[in-house]
């Protein structure tokens, strides 16, 4: 079995199933980020959507996923009795009384994959049987354009296999990379929160174009055209931010003129405090 096909193999746990293709994947809760990542499972062609159930207490989120061909059900451990994969999607604070219902229902045959931010794999390793494949993720939300930016930490029983299967996965999500345990805070903070930490920027370049005259409609598509070229630009190019600023600012131009005006307001230093507060948060959120 190999895993382009495939199935994947932990060292001392049972094989993932048979063909990915058949792997049953299940999600504990339905909102956006459920939504987001099913889509880029579905997206990858690997997964038949009738290999995905997803629950949630009330019926409100369930539609979108239902025209999608998704099972969905009021019942979280019919989730995990029905599936292999299981993604816990549910807000931090939800995520005791949620294991603490589904955890007689979890083998080793399992691989939970939770993405609530802070919650580490010691706790999710202390509310499942012992033994339990584990893994932390943390996206972002444009995964529901398939345009987002994930990150993977193993717990003590899952590992490379686990990580390349679900990067496998995975991908259609976007960017998709693995790494220790503590980098998953600093990611919330980048890019789980980072995505808002943007739009505020947004928010603010569109208002300095209305101060100077421009509609406001007008603003915030202009804006939103910029940070999406701007983005793509700094992604596909590879350069460092550094060099595409000097290719914008030439000498005794607008740009430096306005550079200058953002770093007398601490731009930089406000952004760097807003990353920095928001992985302290996630770290306060996974204190037991
Ligand atoms: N929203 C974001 O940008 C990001 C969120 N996250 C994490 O993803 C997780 C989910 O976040 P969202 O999708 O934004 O939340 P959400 O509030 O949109 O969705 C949560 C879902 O859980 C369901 N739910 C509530 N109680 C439940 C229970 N007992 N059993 C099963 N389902 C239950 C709700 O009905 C809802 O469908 C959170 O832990 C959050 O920390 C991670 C990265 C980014
Ligand atoms: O604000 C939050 O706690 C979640 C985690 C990252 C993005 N939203």
């Amino acid at each position: 079995m190999n895993l382009s096909e495939s199935s994947v193999r932990s060292s001392d746990s049972p094989a993932i199933q048979t063909d990915v293709c058949q792997l049953k994947i299940g999600f504990i809760g339905a909102g956006n980020m459920a939504f987001g990542i099913a889509q880029g499972i579905i997206a990858s062609g690997k997964i038949p959507p009738s290999n995905i159930i997803i629950s949630a207490p009330s019926t409100n989120n369930l539609p979108r996923f239902q025209e999608r061909g998704v099972s969905v059900t009021h019942s979280n451990e019919e989730v995990v009795e029905r599936s292999r994969l299981v993604f816990l999607a549910v807000k931090p604070h939800l995520v005791p009384k949620v294991l603490n219902g589904i955890s007689r229902n979890v083998t080793q045959e399992h691989i939970i994959v939770s993405m609530a931010a802070g919650i580490t794999l010691e706790t999710l390793e202390e509310l499942l049987p012992a033994g339990t494949r584990v893994v932390r993720m943390m996206p972002n939300l444009p995964c529901v354009l398939l345009e987002g930016a994930l990150l993977l930490a193993s717990g003590s029983c899952a590992g490379e296999e686990e990580e390349t299967l679900l990067k496998t996965l995975l991908s259609p999500c976007g960017l998709v990379e693995a790494g220790p345990e503590p980098w998953i805070d600093a990611h919330t903070g980048l890019s789980g929160s980072g995505v808002a930490f943007v739009y505020v920027f947004a928010e603010a370049l569109a208002e300095g174009a209305v101060k100077m005259g421009m509609p406001s409609a007008l603003a915030r598509r202009i804006a939103a055209q910029t940070i999406l070229g701007a983005g793509v630009l700094l992604r596909d190019t590879g350069k460092l931010p550094a060099e595409l600023k000097a290719e914008v600012c030439t000498p005794g131009g607008t740009t430096i003129h306005g550079i200058h005006a953002l770093e007398k307001g601490g731009f930089r230093a406000a952004a760097m405090g807003a990353v920095e507060a928001a992985t302290e948060r996630a770290r306060e959120l996974g204190k037991k």
